[in-house]
């Protein structure tokens, strides 16, 4: 399918003397007549902000002309609804959902007609949607050196640079709220600079944060607010799958490319295509998968498991991970070259101990509701010291742990939840007072700094962090599933 794009010009499409009539040598049927046959377009989606009810019949006269003069070809006036013609978010995002519809066709843009606001809208989604899209304009036969009228391309190198973040679009903002969420006091930064990322489409972006603090969450409302977001989320943890699995399962396999291949199968890449595609745990990649993907992030195309040909893939991708990427790169486990790619821009997620005993006590509240809820339990509450403890507890699981801290309690409990309800976890006095910082992850945090500092070099990290023995030092490498 192929399909020409354009806005009406609602000056040169139209004589507006005594009354309106169409102009012949207006562009859209300047282009109908010169350039519309031997581009073999299937259709020409018309753009207009002109209702008809509105009392403008000019589209309309534009579209009966073009028929009865080229009565085969398919015109299609597409109402747009913007009130403001030199409102640029507001353009840029309608005209980029309609590119978004269409991004199955091959489409010109007939870059001419419209105000300058709607044409840096075609700028901008030509270069940062990554769609099969052409700008074309017309050079009248007056400035042409052949004397003709001319039809030309323009180049728009292609970037990474995420354009559409720095603009705001308030229509987007009020769709998904965030339902089963509580954005407390240190999320709302966080979900501002999503919001943003959710706009710069095809921008691959890096959530990190401990397990559990609501990566996956985090994603899900970058894809559901972003213009991809009638399009599928595909989420796939990238430590619990070989290499071999992991590659057959994101790029799928043709039939006989290994034993088990009966047939041939779509990748997760295909599934997410159009929308979003979440990999979590990124840092636990082989390097073999981080050099896949790479690949696959630098050419925009994948080659399934068993095949030589590459094919084109419109997908974006999030990646995620509780281990610090910067750290794997300096001791050599992951890929600067990958780093840069998927950290284009990136979102951090604290641990949900340093977010405070406020923002605890409005999740705990919040799943304490849930929980009554969903368990048909509306007694269920905590006494003064069962609240207390939960909320000075460190929660290593950060959200998911208090999350499911509720649930375990909401179980066994009918009404009130005392602390002799709660697991012993919680209740330890030493845990009490020492939680207030996590031994685990200082502990891990060292080992990878040290593996930094000396360049990989084991025995000396052993030496400089002090551990009795290096056989202790490696074991606990193990633990943490530091890899070298
Ligand atoms: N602010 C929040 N409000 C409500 N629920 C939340 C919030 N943050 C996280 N959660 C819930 O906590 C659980 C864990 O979140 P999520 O799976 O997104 O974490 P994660 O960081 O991706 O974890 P992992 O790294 O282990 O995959 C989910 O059930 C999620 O819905």
């Amino acid at each position: 399918m192929k399909i020409l794009l354009s806005w009406y010009a609602y000056q040169h499409d139209f004589i507006r003397q005594e009354g309106v009539r169409v102009n012949e040598d207006g562009p859209t049927m300047q282009f109908h007549k010169l350039f519309y046959e031997k581009g073999g377009y299937d259709k020409h989606l018309l753009l207009t902000t002109a209702r008809e009810s509105d009392g403008d019949p000019a589209i309309d006269m534009l579209r009966t002309t073009l028929l009865r003069t080229y009565p085969k070809r398919i015109i299609e006036p597409v109402f747009v609804d913007v009130r403001d013609l030199i409102d640029l978010p507001s353009i840029k995002s309608k005209v980029e959902r309609i590119l978004l519809q269409n991004r199955e066709a091959t489409i010109d843009i007939f870059f001419s007609p419209g105000t300058s606001a709607m044409q840096i809208s075609w700028y901008i989604c030509h270069a940062s949607l990554g769609l099969r899209t052409r700008l074309l304009q017309t050079r009248p036969a007056r400035f042409s050196t052949t004397k003709k009228p001319e039809l030309l391309e323009i180049q728009v190198e292609s970037s990474t640079i995420p354009y559409s973040a720095v603009i705001a679009e308030q229509q987007q903002q009020r769709r998904s709220p965030l339902v089963d969420y509580v954005v407390t006091e240190s999320l709302k930064p966080v979900f501002e600079r999503a919001r943003l990322v959710a706009q710069a489409d095809r921008v691959p972006c890096l959530i990190s944060g401990a397990s559990g603090t609501g990566k996956e969450r985090l994603a899900r409302y970058i894809h559901e607010q972003s213009p991809r977001h009638d399009r599928p989320f595909v989420a796939i943890n990238c430590s619990a799958l070989g290499d071999q699995l992991l590659e057959s399962r994101l790029f799928g396999y043709l039939k006989g490319a290994f034993t088990d291949a009966r047939d041939d199968r779509k990748g997760y890449f295909d599934e997410a295509d159009g929308g979003t595609l979440f990999l979590d745990e990124i840092g636990d990649m082989s390097s073999y998968m981080q050099q896949a993907l790479l690949r696959v992030l630098q050419e925009g195309e994948i080659i399934p498991v068993g095949s030589t040909k590459a094919r084109k893939i419109n997908v974006r991708i999030l990646a995620a991970s509780h281990r610090n990427l910067e750290s794997l790169c300096e001791v050599g486990t992951f890929r600067w070259d990958l780093y840069y790619r998927l950290a284009v821009v990136d979102i951090a997620l604290i641990s949900l101990h340093e977010r405070g005993e406020k923002e605890k006590l409005a999740l705990l509240e919040f799943f304490l509701k849930k929980a009554r809820k969903d368990f048909v339990k509306p007694a269920l509450c905590l006494s003064h010291e069962a609240q207390q403890a939960l909320l000075v507890y460190s929660y290593p699981g950060n959200v998911r742990e208090l999350e499911n801290l509720i649930t375990h309690l909401a179980v066994f409990s009918d009404g009130e939840i005392r602390v002799t309800d709660l697991p012993a976890r919680l209740t330890r006095p030493t845990r009490l007072k020492s939680e207030s910082f996590n031994w685990e992850e200082v502990e891990k945090d060292l080992l990878v700094r040290a593996l930094a500092y000396y360049k990989g070099n084991q025995r000396r990290a052993w030496q400089a962090v002090g551990y009795k023995s290096l056989n202790t030092f490696k074991s606990r490498l193990k633990v943490y599933g530091i890899e070298l």
